[in-house]
């Protein structure tokens, strides 16, 4: 491999240098094991290990089934290799292969939250090999095998699919053939070709190519229009060197002799090879629009700049993330191995790779999210001959594969436990790459059940469209858009956001609901200084004022906004329009999710310096938001001091709130005044055995709004924790206000509370 002192054409941002000092920073490697049960005490000990193991050993041991519900296997997975073809870069044995292997070992966790080690076995002999592996079976839920040459590589995998009842999955065979299968799909879709009329030429007749070729055939390709080529050139019927019973079963009748004679007029390349292997000669002498996936890693079998010099109209993949249309089995393994354990397969098989294939075609063609912009750098892919395959960061990719893969697994017959709600099946596979989707499941299953008509008051903006298109294809109601409807319509198409059935457009000017709304708003603000021209205008003008006013009036359930203006302006104009709720008070509340924890602090919107009375008001309203959240509170007081300890003036307000929330004899557990740290970690509270909490707290009031926003800030920033808010709550109609910067993703979970309506 070339040294890469300066950083590579098509903006590899690293040196060699770089890449050691990546993998030996910290702990050196990328992986480490974690424990899931708390060991602190003696009694976890003697549960975890002697004798409490002794029950689920018994368990197990009268029912093997159990060992999915009583251990680790369900969701482990082996990467195991004896490497002897590590990427492109030959055969460099076991040891050199760990890097590879750690690496697939945590995409696995990262992508899927599959957990997962790598084996790496010191031998090249076949059956010594399978015999290592084949023992395995009672500590893993699957066993994805990598880097092993072909022609070993199907001897071993088909061997020990025999011998295992649990996925046995080859990786560069048919992960690789998987990906380039959706690729090669959406490629011949953009240009207008059939599929099963088209000249496929592949380069690379090992693990990767024979599969490759194999599901390319599967899906219609014609067995005499393949073409497959090693190192001795194209294969072709009576070719005696270099042969075995893979690649014959692929020899056609073809006077091609060459790799460049094979290629004349062909429609596709797909490279599984080596680095260069493609020259730019050869790519000029294929068809109109080629579409060349050299897929050799880590150096393609030609460079994008390369065939850009030699041809304009060719759809070009490499196996690296740096260019665009990435085409590596990064973008299946994690996400079908995940639908394979969750309905505890013995086995990947045919229909569960084409689903995965066509899952993953899918998605390239679906209308692109904020979170995979982001990893553009802004520039929004479209469907086309530069996007033809999701990025391995779009958050989509597992709810849309790992589902079609458990589903062909149930209606193929090898799910041992096939699962009823593919719904919320698909809704938990979220929750899984993201804490906060699992707080946000509830609220969706529930708004799903009761849709709401949802206004988007910040209809023009393109986020806002994206957010509300979501919001009706996740069936959670009808959005309304406000905006002129022509600029919403060319934002729209501009940026190829589909308006679909469901989305309604509502400019103000043009409603015959206009006067209407202008005299509303007239009767609350004619005595604070507005008159009813001021309130046209506002109602004309502000569509904020519109919004609000829908919803005030019931011609709409709830409403979004804020992507324009500031927090503090927003809620002031909805404050003019909606009322507090009778009995209730206006609060901010963030949701702060960080390593397994769900804590709700407020107020993080509304109250400057809060009166201990309000402060005891503040209470009661997060502890109901918590409630309405589906956990029971408990809510600490916080101040710096903890009981009287130090004494401090600043503290008398919080103290007063206690005793003002004593004499509500509210129906919620609360103490204080406490610091932080009392509040969230038991064993500092033991110091206090009169605290009436009987557990840690999971509602904090702040003293001050300062508080409240610098420490969610701080816990987002540098303590990893996500934050969801604030919920805006105690308005007698649900509005949410988003931050500016928030992305179409944060709208819709956002116009979802506000369906949901937590106060
Ligand atoms: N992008 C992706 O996701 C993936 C990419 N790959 C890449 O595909 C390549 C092959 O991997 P894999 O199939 O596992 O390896 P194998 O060792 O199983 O197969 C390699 C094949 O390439 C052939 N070959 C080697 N050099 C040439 C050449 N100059 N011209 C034509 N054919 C050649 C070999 O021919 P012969 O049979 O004559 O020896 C052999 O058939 C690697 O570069 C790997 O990184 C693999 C998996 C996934
Ligand atoms: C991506 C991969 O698995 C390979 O290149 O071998
Ligand atoms: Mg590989």
């Amino acid at each position: 491999m070339a040294s890469r002192d300066e950083p590579a054409k098509g903006g590899l941002s690293f040196t060699d240098q770089e890449a050691l000092l990546f993998h030996q920073q910290g702990k050196p490697g990328k992986l480490e094991i974690v424990p899931t049960k708390p060991m602190a005490t003696q009694r976890d000990l003697s549960l975890a290990y002697s004798p409490g193991v002794a029950v689920p050993v018994l368990a197990i041991k009268e029912d093997p089934s159990r060992a999915f519900d009583y251990t680790a296997r369900g969701n482990l997975v082996a990467v195991v290799t004896n490497g002897t073809a590590i990427l492109g870069l030959g055969n460099l044995g076991p040891l050199a292969a760990k890097p590879v292997m750690e690496g697939k070992a945590v995409l696995f966790k990262r992508f899927a939250d599959v957990d997962s080690i790598d084996l790496e076995i010191d031998t090249s002999d076949v059956d010594e090999f399978i015999n290592c592996v084949r023992y395995l079976g009672p500590t893993f839920g699957g066993i994805n095998l990598e880097d092993i040459k072909a022609p070993d590589c199907f001897i071993i995998e088909s061997r020990l699919r025999e011998l295992m009842d649990i996925p046995v999955f080859h990786d560069d065979q048919h992960g690789t053939a998987i990906i380039a299968a959706a690729g090669l799909i959406n490629a011949a879709m953009i240009t207008g070709r059939d599929i099963t009329t088209m000249k496929v030429v592949c380069n690379g007749a090992g693990a990767a190519g024979i599969a490759c070729i194999e599901l390319i055939k599967a899906l219609g390709v014609a067995h005499d229009n393949v073409i497959l080529c090693d190192t001795k050139g194209p294969i072709y019927r009576g070719r005696e060197a270099g042969m075995n019973q893979w690649k014959s079963a692929h020899a056609v009748d073809t006077d091609a002799r060459s790799l460049a004679d094979a290629l004349k007029g062909a429609d596709v390349f797909v490279g599984v090879s080596v680095k260069g292997a493609l020259t730019p000669e050869m790519v000029a002498s294929m068809a109109d629009q080629p579409i060349i996936f050299a897929m050799a890693n880590p150096d393609p079998e030609i460079t994008p700049e390369e065939v850009a010099a030699v041809r304009e109209d060719a759809i070009m993949a490499t196996g690296r993330s740096d260019y665009p249309n990435q085409v590596n089995n990064v973008l299946g393994f994690p996400y079908i191995f995940r639908g394979a354990l969750d309905v505890q397969a013995t086995t990947i098989n045919e229909p569960m790779k084409v689903a995965a294939a066509h899952a993953l075609a899918a998605l390239a063609r679906e209308d692109v999210p904020d979170e995979v912009a982001a990893a553009y750098k802004g520039n929004r892919p479209r469907f086309g001959p530069e996007y033809i395959i999701p990025v391995p960061f779009d958050p989509r990719l597992i709810s849309c594969i790992s589902p079609a893969v458990a589903k062909a697994a149930m209606d193929s017959g090898v799910a041992r436990k096939p699962i009823v709600d593919m719904e919320s099946y698909a809704q938990t596979l979220n929750a899984r790459r993201d804490p906060v989707a699992g707080t946000l499941q509830r609220i969706f299953s529930k708004v799903r059940s009761a849709p709401k008509r949802v206004v988007f008051a910040e209809g023009e903006e393109p986020q806002v469209m994206r957010a509300a298109s979501s919001f009706v294809a996740q069936g959670l109601g009808e959005a309304i858009l406000i905006g002129r409807e022509d600029e919403i319509r060319r934002v729209a198409s501009e940026a190829g956001i589909e308006l679909r059935a469901g989305i309604e457009i509502q400019n103000a000017r043009l409603s015959n609901k206009n006067k209407d709304y202008a005299e509303f708003l007239f009767a609350r603000l004619q005595r604070r200084g507005y008159l009813l021209r001021d309130c046209q205008r506002l109602v004309n003008g502000d569509r904020n004022y519109w919004g609000a006013i829908m919803v005030a009036r019931g011609d709409a359930d709830a409403m979004v906004t804020g992507s324009t203006r500031n927090y503090s302006v927003a809620l002031d104009t909805v404050r003019k329009v909606i009322d507090t709720k009778p009995g209730h008070r206006v609060i901010g509340a963030s949701l702060v999710l960080a390593r397994g924890r769900q804590v709700l602090v407020a107020d993080t919107a509304v109250h400057d310096m809060p009166t201990s009375e309000e402060l005891a008001d503040i209470a009661e309203e997060a502890a109901h938001v918590a409630r309405r959240l589906g956990y029971e509170p408990r809510v600490a007081m916080l101040a710096f001091s903890t009981f009287g300890h130090p004494a401090s003036e600043r503290a008398e307000r919080v103290i007063e709130a206690v005793a003002i929330l004593d004499k509500r004899r509210v129906d919620f557990e609360y103490d204080g005044e406490m610091a932080a740290d009392v509040a969230l970690n038991m064993d500092a509270m033991a110091a206090y055995p009169f605290c009436r909490l009987s557990g840690p707290a999971n509602v904090l009031i702040m003293p001050a709004f300062h508080a409240a926003s610098i420490s969610t800030k701080m816990l987002q920033e540098l303590g990893g924790s996500t934050v969801i808010g604030p919920l805006l709550v105690g308005l007698d109609k649900p509005v949410q206000i988003v931050s500016m910067s928030s992305k179409d993703s944060d709208i819709v979970n956002m116009a979802a509370v506000a369906a949901y309506n937590v106060t």
